[in-house]
């Protein structure tokens, strides 16, 4: 008998304008815990969007968001706890530049979370130690590479205990030497078991690791499976086409 799945997130027919600019027309997904979800596709059709809707960096202006079985949208929904329960690593790692390795992973647990210097201090190493920057924690971030830099960032995010990770094309603004240690990093995380969206245009990571690819173009969920289906036997023209500009070198 299978488990049943805990479902974590349910977009439901989302939508985002901006102006007359209709960007998201219509994304509908869940995610279960543990599970890792990757949106790909061709650019501007809205995969970041859809992110930064999720954890309402963007006011979405149609549809539904429930968290555990919640709307998020609804004007009764408590937004704060609910921020603080979704993490978001973006392509810029944005690290405080006057504080070190350990002190960046430190500073949100101790403000937000109201941790103990100790307590944030063992949290954060642990993580740090997870991604592979446990010898670092004295380093001021000018004095890393991006790629090491960006690990720190995924620390300090996991840090903050989150029930969801959110990756925006985290190895896009990293040299290519850099980012197999940042995917090493994220793979680690997925095999500890977090629940994790992410937008990449690592397709050969993303076929390894997820446990369902979505594909988004012009705002709309254009095609959604696992990922043998999608990158082996699309069914779509567009994902064809998108996938085979990808194959010529990286599949
Ligand atoms: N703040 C904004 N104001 C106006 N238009 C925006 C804004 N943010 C995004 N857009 C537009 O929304 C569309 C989708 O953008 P989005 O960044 O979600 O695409 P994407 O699929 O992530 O693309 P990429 O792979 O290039 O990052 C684009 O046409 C973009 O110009």
């Amino acid at each position: 008998m299978s488990e049943a799945k805990e479902q974590i997130l349910n977009l439901k027919h989302l939508k985002k304008s901006y102006g007359n600019h209709q960007v998201l027309r219509d994304i509908s997904f869940n995610v279960n815990k543990g599970e890792i979800v990757t949106i790909i596709g061709p650019s501007g059709g809205g995969k970041s969007t859809t992110l930064r809707c999720i954890n309402l960096l963007e006011e979405p202006t149609g549809g539904e968001i429930d968290f555990h079985g919640k709307n998020i949208l609804a004007p009764n929904f408590n937004r704060n706890i609910y921020r603080a329960k979704v993490g978001m690593v973006f392509q810029q790692f944005n690290l405080f530049e006057n504080k070190n390795v350990l002190e960046n992973c430190m500073v949100g647990q101790e403000l937000v979370l109201k941790r103990s210097k100790k307590g944030a201090h063992d949290i954060a190493l642990t993580n740090l130690k997870t991604v592979g920057m446990g010898a670092y924690i004295n380093a001021k971030p000018q004095q890393l590479s991006g790629g090491q830099q960006q690990r720190v960032a995924i620390a300090r995010t996991v840090s903050m205990n989150p029930e969801v990770l959110l990756f925006d094309e985290p190895t896009s603004a990293l040299d290519p030497e850099m980012v197999g240690d940042v995917l090493d990093a994220m793979k680690k995380l997925a095999k500890a078991g977090f629940t994790m969206i992410m937008v990449t245009h690592e397709m050969a990571f993303a076929r390894d690791i997820s446990d369902e690819i979505l594909f988004i173009n012009d705002g709309v969920i254009a095609e959604e499976g696992a990922p043998e289906q999608i990158f082996n036997h699309p069914k779509e023209k567009v994902t064809q086409k998108f996938l085979h500009n990808f194959k010529r070198n990286e599949l």
